[in-house]
């Protein structure tokens, strides 16, 4: 039987062998290919209800039966995803990016239901040239309603350039190992959170949220191994100082379920884990499985980029960050609200990747925009 395209209770008992997701200007349609269970889900067109269920209808059937249950019960409802494409995904990028194309991505980003879109970094324009218009993109996307826009600030001048140009939310980021530390920002981790604390205190001050990111938390791409003990304290450190989330970077993408876990366990100890969040970067394919041992440990807060974008300047080797549509795909498939729209997410990757010139990174978005199609009748 052929999975509906209004989403009736028939889709959810016979999910569709085979998923076709295309660009297309009529809303509301689906058609049947041909034979049984084929269909072509015209999903530009979906409400984000109707997408919702139709991604959600391949699994809900297991959220509530035996292992399934087993497995995913501990699994939060909700989810917030942290948009950092705009940041973190351009700021590798070697040609420049117009200002025009970062302000009209960040607007597609925060069409599509995101609630925070990282947005840009005012870092010094001689390091991360890239991102050297980050005025330029604030004064435009600051008064965008119903998102956040955190930007990064590496220091004192960082917090009042971004607040100058209307950043209401900053992010700081230090670095568990002292190599990489010294690369990232030119100082130790101790000159970092000092650094850090000046900040965290004007913040205080004029009354703006300020997050944290610890990177390398499970593999240096200069030092190596990165000891527990060092993730937990710059954690621990940058929690105290008032960070209200602390995101946790694996920024060179080494991780596995089996570094992953003993690193949230270690951080975890310090800091409660409904002040933490998952950074993954993709370069061994482990983001997924990482975010999901991640949830299953209590995490609810994952950051991903936009169609894969990303990598730092300063981390030889590391690949983009896990695709937000990838994400989305899985928490969708989970059963997990993150209130996204896929694709207008999609959508928003494509804009990208046009102009960039290259395919996504995300294996969702190829796949469900018609590249290659899924059979998942056997799932
Ligand atoms: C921290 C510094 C500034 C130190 O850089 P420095 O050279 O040691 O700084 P300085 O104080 O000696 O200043 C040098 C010049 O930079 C200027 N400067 C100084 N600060 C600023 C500022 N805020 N904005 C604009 N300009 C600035 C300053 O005014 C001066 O200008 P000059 O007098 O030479 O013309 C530099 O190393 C830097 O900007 N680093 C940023 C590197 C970066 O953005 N890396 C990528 C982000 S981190 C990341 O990707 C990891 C993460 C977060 O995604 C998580 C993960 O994946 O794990």
């Amino acid at each position: 039987m052929p999975c509906s395209s209004s989403g009736d209770a028939a889709s959810e008992e016979y999910p569709c062998t085979r998923l076709i997701y295309q660009r297309h200007p009529a809303p509301h349609r689906s058609k049947l290919l041909s034979g049984e269970n084929r269909q072509v889900i015209y999903a530009n067109g979906f409400s984000r209800n109707q997408q919702n269920y139709r991604y959600f209808s391949y699994s809900s059937g297991q959220r509530n039966t035996g292992i399934g249950n087993k497995i995913v019960q501990d699994l939060p409802r909700n989810v917030k995803i942290v948009e950092v494409g705009p940041r973190d995904g351009l700021q590798n990028e070697k040609n420049i990016v117009p200002t025009h194309v970062k302000i009209e991505l960040i607007h597609r980003l925060a069409s599509s239901g995101l609630s925070v879109v990282e947005a840009t970094s005012f870092v010094s324009p001689k390091w991360v040239p890239q991102l050297a218009d980050a005025k330029d993109v604030m004064e435009v996307v600051r008064n965008i309603e119903g998102v956040c826009l955190p930007v990064l600030t590496p220091n004192l001048k960082g917090f009042e350039g971004a607040i100058a140009a209307g950043a209401k939310e900053v992010a700081v980021f230090a670095s568990a190992s002292e190599a990489f530390s010294k690369s990232n920002i030119n100082c130790t981790i101790k000159e970092s959170l000092a650094r850090y604390n000046d900040v965290a205190l004007a913040a205080k001050e004029q009354k703006i949220p300020m997050r944290g990111y610890v990177s390398c938390v499970v593999g240096c791409p200069v030092e190596g191994y990165v000891p527990l003990s060092n993730v937990a304290h710059v954690a621990k450190e940058l929690y105290d100082m008032g960070c209200y989330e602390v995101s946790l970077g694996d920024t060179i993408g080494v991780g596995t379920p089996g570094t992953v876990v003993p690193m949230l366990e270690a951080v975890m100890a310090v800091v409660p884990k409904e002040k933490l969040a998952v950074h993954f970067h993709d370069t061994y394919g482990q983001s997924l499985s990482n975010i999901l041992i991640s949830l299953q440990m209590g995490v609810s807060v994952v950051d991903s980029s936009v169609a894969g974008l990303g990598g730092c300047p300063y981390a030889k080797g590391a690949s983009g960050n896990v695709a937000t549509e990838d994400v989305v795909y899985m928490l969708n498939g989970l059963g997990i609200e993150t209130n996204v729209d896929l694709g207008k997410v999609m959508a928003a990757g494509e804009f990208i990747c046009n102009h960039l010139g290259r395919q996504s990174g995300s294996k969702a978005a190829i796949a469900l925009t018609g590249k290659v199609t899924a059979n998942v009748s056997k799932l």
